[in-house]
C-alpha cells in the first residue's frame, strides 16, 4: 500500500496548509477572528441530531457535494440551495456541505447558499489543519466543524475543538480505526463519526462502523459515515443501535436527493 506515493489525504492536507497561508494574506488572522465573533447565533447541530434520535427517528446528515476524488463529478448542474430545500422537505436533521475547492469542487458560497435556503444546521465539510479555518468556518455559516483524526494529533484536535466551542459551533470528530478512536475519545465532544471509507485508499466497508461502535462509550453519539446506499445498510446499522447517518453519494446521484433520502430512511 505504501509505495512512497502520497495518498490523496496527504495531498489534500499539504494543499490546505498552502491555502490557509494564501487566505491569511487576504484576511489577517486578527480580522478573521474578530469577524467570527460578530456572527449571529448558530443553529445547534448536535441538538438537532439528538432530537430526532429521542423521537425514535433516524438522524440524517444529508450531504451536498458536487464531486469527490473517489467518484469524480456526482452532480451537474449543481444547485446547493435547491438541494438544501429538498433535503429539509424530506426529513433531513442536518446538512453537510463540502467546501474544499481543489479536490471536491466546492466552496464556502455553497455552504452559505444551502444554509440560507433552509432552517437546518450545517456542517462545514472540509479539512481543518489550522486555527484560522475554525474562525473562517464561523464566518462561512458553519454550525459544526469536522476534525479528521487521520490528519491531526490529539493536541491539535483539542485546541481546534476548544476554539470551535468558544465560537458556538459543535464539533464532529471523525475516525476510521482503533488508534484514531482512542485519540478522538480524548477530545471533549459528543459527536463521533465513524468513516467507513479509508481516506488513504478509498476502500469502503460498513464493518468499520460495526467494529468500532462497540468501543464507543456511553455519552457519545455515533454517526456512521460513507457508503450507505440501501435500506439493508440502514437497517443493519439501526439494529446495532446506530441511528445517526452521514450520506452523500447515493443522494447526489438521484434526480431528487430529498426523495431518495425519504425512500432510504422513511420508506416513502
Ligand atoms: O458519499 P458517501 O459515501 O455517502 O459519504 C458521505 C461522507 O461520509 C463523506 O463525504 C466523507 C466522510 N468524511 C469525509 C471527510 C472528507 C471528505 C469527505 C468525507
Amino acid at each position: 500500500m505504501n509505495d512512497g506515493t502520497p495518498t490523496v489525504l496527504k495531498r489534500i492536507v499539504a494543499r490546505k496548509h498552502e491555502e490557509v497561508a494564501e487566505r491569511q494574506r487576504r484576511l489577517s488572522f486578527e480580522d478573521c477572528r474578530s469577524e467570527a465573533r460578530e456572527q449571529p447565533a448558530t443553529r445547534g447541530f448536535a441538538a438537532a441530531l439528538q432530537r430526532r434520535i429521542d423521537a425514535g427517528d433516524p438522524a440524517v446528515i444529508a450531504e451536498i457535494k458536487r464531486a469527490s476524488p473517489s467518484a469524480g463529478v456526482l452532480r451537474d448542474p449543481y444547485d446547493p440551495a435547491a438541494i438544501a430545500r429538498d433535503y429539509e422537505a424530506h426529513g433531513a436533521a442536518c446538512l453537510s456541505v463540502l467546501t474544499d475547492r481543489d479536490f471536491f469542487q466546492g466552496g464556502e458560497a455553497d455552504l452559505l447558499a444551502a444554509r440560507e435556503a433552509c432552517t437546518l444546521p450545517v456542517l462545514r465539510k472540509d479539512f481543518m489543519v489550522d486555527e484560522y479555518q475554525i474562525h473562517e468556518s464561523r464566518i462561512a455559516g458553519a454550525d459544526c466543524i469536522l476534525l479528521i483524526a487521520a490528519c491531526l494529533s490529539v493536541n491539535q484536535m483539542q485546541a481546534l475543538a476548544g476554539t470551535a466551542r468558544e465560537l458556538g459551533m459543535d464539533v464532529l470528530v471523525e475516525v476510521h480505526n482503533e488508534a484514531e478512536l482512542d485519540q478522538a475519545l480524548q477530545v471533549d465532544s459528543p459527536l463521533l463519526g465513524i468513516n467507513n471509507r479509508d481516506l488513504h485508499t478509498f476502500e469502503v466497508s460498513l464493518d468499520t462502523t460495526r467494529t468500532l461502535h462497540q468501543r464507543v462509550p456511553d455519552g457519545r453519539l455515533t454517526i456512521t459515515e460513507s457508503g450507505i446506499h440501501t435500506r439493508k445498510d440502514v437497517d443493519a446499522m439501526r439494529e446495532r443501535g446506530i441511528h445517526a447517518f452521514l450520506v452523500g453519494e447515493s443522494f447526489m446521484r438521484a434526480g431528487s436527493p430529498g426523495y431518495r433520502l425519504g425512500e432510504l430512511f422513511f420508506s416513502i
